[in-house]
């Protein structure tokens, strides 16, 4: 069994009891299980397996999430790049799984780095409503952003805040809040040995203090009524339980049963301990999957004279130009690339920053965020260069095929896809008809992958060079 440390297998101990012995078997000569969730938010699950030839065996309580079976390289296949499913271990597909969401949701995912859960709330929200996804890390916030983009989503405001700050703009505000906080890592000692270090330098006791504050900036950015997930990947009582029955007792919240597809008990969950029975405590000798919590709070509702706090904290956006305004400084290149973009988006949602066009999330028009610390609002639509404009990598992954009148679309195992994801030119005569010049969307079986400027047959490469394979 890997090395761990005697005080945390102590704790173990007095957790577990008579499924100790069990739990410290599932250690040996086990490092864990792959997993690959489909995004949802461009196909179906069946429509991925029939898709790929990879060896997939469903995740029983998610509805898109699979054990990665075979030895394929599924960061390094064109499905990825294509955003067609992002790699996460299997019990950490648990958190976003179980909060439920509705379409124009305001959905806040606090803890977000490197968007794990963020990128399934953005699948599941399908253009509609908005994503705040924020990570206290800003380097850590941009592996956040690129995952985002990467999985399609437009609808998003990225952030890189301490919990407390965004209070100022969004008391009350969201219906939905994910926290994934940070924790001890118990659970992923199995997976990722290296966590140990880490906890034998800091441990419970140290995580516990942050959780307490994100959680407490998290219940008042909550409005009444609204869900919040909390969860972590560790065992501490300390952690898990305390946190959450200070929810109950200080902040207002109910613990609700989490939604799964399945009986829990068939899972492998096993319930919360004290008061929290509703919570699900996963554990590896029970399930296929690491260690995790997962606890599903509602906020009380507020008794009638409660003041609305709802976004009072948003000083109101004094607009430069309006969106005619912001029309009317498009080069006439955005206006003929505007008539092969097949979409109905509202131009009032438009915005110029600079030289770089966006698409606003409606939630977020109106509202001033100008001092806060993002990396990302709403949908970077391309850049006006001049008289020229060079439309984005986001653009062209928040797009279906049959959004874009000009794309080539080659087949998975075409030597040209990874040539194209590579940065060189490509020969496509086959493809697209020799008078076709322009923006081209480029393909993989239907899905974009990027941009490419197309010439007599010839697509000069508009990959994004950042994510250059
Ligand atoms: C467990 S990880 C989140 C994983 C992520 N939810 C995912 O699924 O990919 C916890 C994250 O919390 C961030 N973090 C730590 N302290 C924070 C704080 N006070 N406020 C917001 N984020 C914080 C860390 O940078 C880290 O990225």
């Amino acid at each position: 069994m890997l090395q761990l440390p005697e005080s945390f297998l102590e704790e173990m101990r007095e957790l577990l009891g008579g499924e100790y012995d069990a739990w410290e078997k599932s250690y040996e000569g086990n490092e864990g299980f792959r997993g690959l969730r489909v995004n949802t938010g461009k196909l179906r699950p069946e429509e991925f397996q029939a898709l790929s030839a990879f060896s997939l065996r469903p995740v029983p309580w998610t509805r898109n999430g699979f054990y990665l079976e075979g030895q394929e390289q599924a960061s390094k296949h064109p499905y990825y790049a294509a955003g067609l499913y992002y790699l996460q271990e299997p019990s950490a597909m648990t958190p976003a799984a179980c909060l439920p969401i509705e379409e124009g949701d305001r959905v806040l995912d606090l803890c977000a780095a490197p968007g794990g859960k963020a990128t399934e709330l953005a699948a599941r929200l399908h253009g509609t409503g908005v994503l705040v996804a924020n990570d206290i890390s800003n380097s850590r916030a941009k592996a956040l952003l690129k995952n985002l983009e990467l999985f399609g989503a437009g609808n998003i405001l990225v952030t890189s805040e301490t919990p407390e700050r965004l209070l100022d703009y969004f008391e009350g505000w969201f219906d939905k809040i994910l926290v994934d906080a940070p924790c001890s890592g118990e659970g992923m000692f199995r997976k990722e040995p290296s966590m140990v270090k880490d906890w034998l330098e800091k441990g419970p006791d140290y995580y516990a203090g942050i959780q307490r504050t994100v959680v407490t900036a998290a219940a008042k950015l909550l409005r009444p009524g609204g869900l919040l997930l909390y969860s972590t990947c560790t065992f501490s009582r300390h952690e898990n339980e305390e946190t959450i029955e200070r929810l109950m007792q200080e902040e207002g919240f109910t613990l609700l049963p989490l939604p799964l597809p399945k009986d829990r008990a068939d899972l492998g969950f096993a319930p919360g301990l004290d008061t929290c029975a509703e919570a699900a405590r996963l554990f590896p000798h029970r399930l296929n999957g690491e260690g995790h919590f997962v606890a599903l709070l509602q906020k009380n509702e507020c008794l009638p004279d409660c003041p609305d706090a709802s976004g009072a904290g948003f000083p109101k956006r004094k607009e430069k130009a309006d969106a005619r305004g912001i029309l009317k400084k498009l080069p006439e290149e955005w206006l003929d690339f505007a008539k092969d973009l097949h979409v109905a988006w509202d131009s009032r949602l438009f915005r110029l920053y600079d030289s770089r066009l966006y698409l606003l999330p409606e939630a977020l028009a109106g509202k001033n965020i100008r001092s806060l610390r993002f990396l990302r609002t709403g949908l970077y639509l391309g850049e006006v260069k001049q008289k020229r404009f060079e439309p984005s990598q986001a653009l062209a992954m928040a797009l279906r095929k049959e959004d874009f009148a000009l794309t080539a679309d080659l087949k998975a195992d075409d030597e040209r896809v990874v040539r194209y994801l590579k940065g060189e030119t490509l020969e496509l005569e086959d493809l697209v008809s020799p008078k076709a010049k322009g923006w081209c969307l480029v393909c993989v079986d239907g899905y974009p992958l990027g941009w490419g400027k197309l010439s007599n047959g010839t697509l000069k490469n508009k990959y994004y060079p950042g994510w250059r394979w």
